[in-house]
This record gives C-alpha cells, sequence and structure tokens, in this order.
C-alpha cells in the first residue's frame, strides 16, 4: 500500500522531511509506504537542496489540498495565510493534516479542529512545539491519566539560542540573531520569536492539551527579550541564576475558581534548577502532575532534521491508522481534539512571584532606605539588596524579592519612580 503526502513548503523543515522521506533505510519500515505526490512552493526557479522530479512542484497550493490522489497534507508554510485557508480546504476535502505551524494553531485552533472533528479527520502538530521533542502526543497520551497542575519551559529555540551566547561568550544581540536565522532556527519574521509571540503560541497550545480547555491566544501575557542587557545577565550571574525566556501554565486553583496563570517573559532561573541547563536551540519543558510528580521532554527545539523527525513520525501515526481501521472510523479521542470550554485565565496583577529589578539612583545618603521603605509601604519584602556598582555618577541597585503579589510590587515602584533619589530602573525581571 502507498501513501501520498502533498507537502505545503518545501523551506527549512520542508527540505528536512523529504529528506527523511527519500531515504528510509534503517528507518521505521512503514516509511516505504509513504511517497512525496506533489510540493508546493511560491518560487519554481529558486535552487533547492534537494532536486525533485519538475513535475511534482507547483506554485497551485490549492490543487494540492484538493487533489484526489493525496492522502495526507503536510503543512510547513509558516504564517497566518494562506496556511489557514488551505488546512481547511484540505480538512474540507477530507484530508488528515500535518502541521509545525503553531501560529494558526494556537489562533484557529477552535476553528480547524472542529471541521476536522465534523470531516472525521486527524490534524497532528507535534512539530508545532518543542521541535524534535515529543511533547505533543507525551502531553495527550502518556500523561493523560494525571491532573496537570503546571507546565513550563524554554520553548523557543531562537531566543534561547540568542540568551546563551549573549551570557557564555557576551556575543552581541544582533550577530547572534542574524547567526540563529542562518542555522534555520528563527522564524520568516525574527520579531515573533524576540518578541516572544512563537513561545505564547507554543503555551497556548501545551496549556489546551494539558490542561482539557481552549486557550484564546490574546490571553497569554508576553514579554519578549529586547530589554535583557549585558548588565543584567551578569547580575543575575553573580548571584546565582541564568536569564531563560520561559512560558509558563500553571494552575492556580484557589477556594472558590479554577484559573491558569499563562505567561512568556524572561525569567532568572536558579543555576540548580533543571531548566537553568538547557542551552543553545535546546528546548525544556518540565511538567509536573499527579501522581506522577514532575518530567521533563529536552531536546533540539528547532532546526531542519530536528523539526522533520517530529513532522515525519506524525505523518507516520496517521499512515499506521489508515493502514489498521481504514478511514471510515471514528476518530481516536487521543489524538483528536475534543476541547469545547475555554480556560479562565488569572489576571496578571493577581500572580505572585519573586522580581529582580535595577535601579539607577542618585549617591545620596539613605537611598537605599528609601527604596526598602517605598516596598514595605505596599507589602514587599525583599531578599536581598545589592548595592553592586557605580554607573557614571549614578549607584547602581539591584533588589530580589521574597514571593509578592504583581499587583503591589507595581504599586510600590509606581511609588519608588517618583523618589527623588531614584534616576530610573532600567529593568524589572520576573524570577522562578
Ligand atoms: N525552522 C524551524 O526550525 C522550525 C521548527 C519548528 C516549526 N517550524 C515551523 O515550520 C513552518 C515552516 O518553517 P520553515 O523554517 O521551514 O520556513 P521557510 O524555510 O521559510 O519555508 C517556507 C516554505 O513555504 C513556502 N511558502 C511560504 N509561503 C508561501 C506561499 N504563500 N505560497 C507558496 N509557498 C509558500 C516557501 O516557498 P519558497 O521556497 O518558494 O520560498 C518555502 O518553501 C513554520 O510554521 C514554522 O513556524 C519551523
Ligand atoms: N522559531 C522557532 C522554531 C521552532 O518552533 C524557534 O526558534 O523555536
Ligand atoms: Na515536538
Amino acid at each position: 500500500m502507498t501513501f501520498k503526502i502533498g507537502l505545503l513548503g518545501f523551506g527549512v523543515v520542508g527540505t528536512g522531511t523529504a529528506k527523511i522521506l527519500l531515504d528510509p533505510f534503517g528507518r521505521h519500515p512503514v516509511l516505504k509506504e509513504i511517497t512525496i505526490g506533489r510540493v508546493g512552493v511560491r518560487s519554481l526557479d529558486k535552487p533547492r537542496e534537494i532536486e525533485l522530479s519538475p513535475q511534482l512542484l507547483t506554485t497551485d497550493l490549492e490543487s494540492i489540498v484538493t487533489d484526489p490522489e493525496i492522502d495526507i497534507i503536510v503543512e510547513l508554510l509558516g504564517g497566518l495565510e494562506p496556511a489557514r485557508s488551505l488546512i481547511l480546504k484540505a480538512i474540507a476535502s477530507g484530508k488528515h493534516v500535518v502541521t509545525a505551524n503553531k501560529a494558526v494553531i494556537a489562533r484557529f485552533g477552535d476553528e480547524i479542529y472542529a471541521k476536522a472533528n465534523e470531516k472525521g479527520v486527524y490534524v497532528l502538530l507535534e512539530a508545532a512545539v518543542g521541535g524534535g521533542i515529543p511533547v505533543i502526543k507525551p502531553l495527550k497520551q502518556s500523561l493523560g491519566a494525571n491532573r496537570i497542575s503546571s507546565i513550563m519551559g524554554i520553548v523557543n529555540g531562537t531566543t534561547n539560542y540568542i540568551l546563551t551566547e549573549m551570557s557564555q561568550k557576551g556575543a552581541d544581540f544582533s550577530e547572534v540573531l542574524a547567526k540563529a536565522q542562518e542555522l534555520g532556527y528563527a522564524e520568516a519574521d525574527p520579531t515573533a520569536d524576540v518578541d516572544g509571540f512563537d513561545a505564547a503560541d507554543k503555551i497556548a497550545i501545551l496549556a489546551s492539551l494539558g490542561f482539557g480547555g481552549r486557550v484564546k491566544r490574546e490571553d497569554v501575557y508576553c514579554e519578549g527579550i529586547r530589554q535583557v542587557s549585558a548588565v543584567d545577565i551578569a547580575y543575575a550571574d553573580r548571584l546565582g541564576f541564568v536569564i531563560k525566556l520561559l512560558a509558563i501554565a500553571k494552575d492556580t486553583v484557589k477556594e472558590d475558581s479554577d484559573t491558569l496563570e499563562l505567561r512568556v517573559h524572561p525569567t532568572l532561573v536558579p543555576k540548580t534548577h533543571p531548566l537553568a541547563n538547557a542551552n543553545g536551540v535546546y528546548n525544556a519543558i518540565l511538567v509536573e502532575g499527579e501522581p506522577l510528580g514532575q518530567v521533563m521532554f529536552y531536546g533540539p527545539g528547532a532546526g531542519s532534521g530536528p523539526t522533520a523527525s517530529a513532522v515525519v513520525s506524525d505523518v507516520m501515526n496517521i499512515v499506521g491508522i489508515l493502514k489498521s481501521s481504514g478511514k471510515t472510523r471514528e476518530l481516536d479521542p487521543l489524538l483528536s481534539c475534543i476541547h469545547q470550554h475555554y480556560c479562565q485565565i488569572a489576571p496578571m496583577e493577581d500572580l505572585s512571584t519573586r522580581f529582580y529589578a535595577r535601579f539607577l539612583c542618585r549617591d545620596v545618603p539613605g537611598v537605599i532606605g528609601h527604596l526598602g521603605m517605598a516596598f514595605g509601604d505596599h507589602g514587599v519584602s525583599l531578599e536581598s539588596v545589592v548595592q553592586i556598582g557605580i554607573r557614571g555618577d549614578l549607584a547602581e541597585i539591584v533588589v530580589v524579592t521574597h514571593d509578592v503579589r504583581e499587583g503591589n510590587f507595581r504599586s510600590a515602584l509606581a511609588a519608588i519612580e517618583s523618589l527623588e533619589a531614584i534616576d530610573s530602573i532600567p529593568s524589572i525581571l520576573r524570577v522562578l
């Protein structure tokens, strides 16, 4: 039996996918039954790393998603449109879909899965989160017996690569970003990586899987890494932390409500924490549940081969189902998406966390006392106050708080900003 895939996109991940499919030796035998039927691209003239028969390539992507010969559509275009419309057309034509596109799923997942369930087709997305790391399928299947309480991790390879190079080699932000683009890690528009949007898409997807409800993408609080400076990386290091862009989804069961914390932001992570040692393009996702306790998924979070590994495993899963049960059976509830309700999201001001803040102060007597008083007045207690340096004619003071309600911390900062001794507050970061 042969199963034909229609590949939409033949860039970094599309090329990696074709490489695996064209070289099945030593891999799972089911791969020998999968062939590439058509490949959709934007430009027919572009030089390609792999030579495909020219009749396979087309710029008419609609003709691929409606082609009766094609069994599975693999969407590797990126971006919202035409990816969304083509996925919907593929579903309407009765095709199963594999996608690496977290941006589309995080925003249009409800529409896409409603149509897929109506049509009885699968939409699998292992490559969309954590690149090559198996994390979607484990969350759907292997961890299904657990009550998940938190999912937290480094889910963007580009920013982790940038932060690692900045902290280990003192490298310059824009140079490292260019290198990440060259290596095929970054999105077509790298602001999606740098500003945290890609990580926000991914945590929305993971939260939905882990907490069994739909998540509105706009509900994810999101800060990127632009404000992380070499100065803060160095202070963090002295205080025993590394700075990572974390994506966090946490159940906050209170007496009368069950809400989720959902956020992406640079975070000071203690060097002894398991997430602190995921460096470079590596991602790590720590899941906590009852009765399992903690489990961590770790591996290459981006790049052609690793991402293609996840894409092809999804294709193989669908082929396995098609081979064993034919096309007419009901969808497996452990592989499809059946959520109906939306998760309640807790407001950020109710978040309780530690903070790191760096102040530039006029070097007047008693400035630390003024800071301490302003924090105290708003119920913020300090874990450490470190007056470390002099920058020009200003004194640089770094504080780390104990756990504090974000709303209280922000009120304290507003009061501190108006103090005469305070010149500016160049950085505020959360601490794990
Ligand atoms: N790169 C990674 O490490 C990685 C990891 C995980 C997930 N992803 C996701 O995988 C997807 C693909 O990423 P990528 O890095 O492979 O992107 P890419 O290298 O930019 O490749 C995109 C491909 O899609 C084609 N394409 C884009 N828009 C098109 C349009 N409107 N019409 C026809 N063809 C179009 C391009 O055609 P041409 O070749 O003719 O330009 C190209 O072949 C994205 O959703 C991304 O978020 C990427
Ligand atoms: N741009 C993404 C690709 C993997 O999804 C990243 O850097 O993590
Ligand atoms: Na994955």
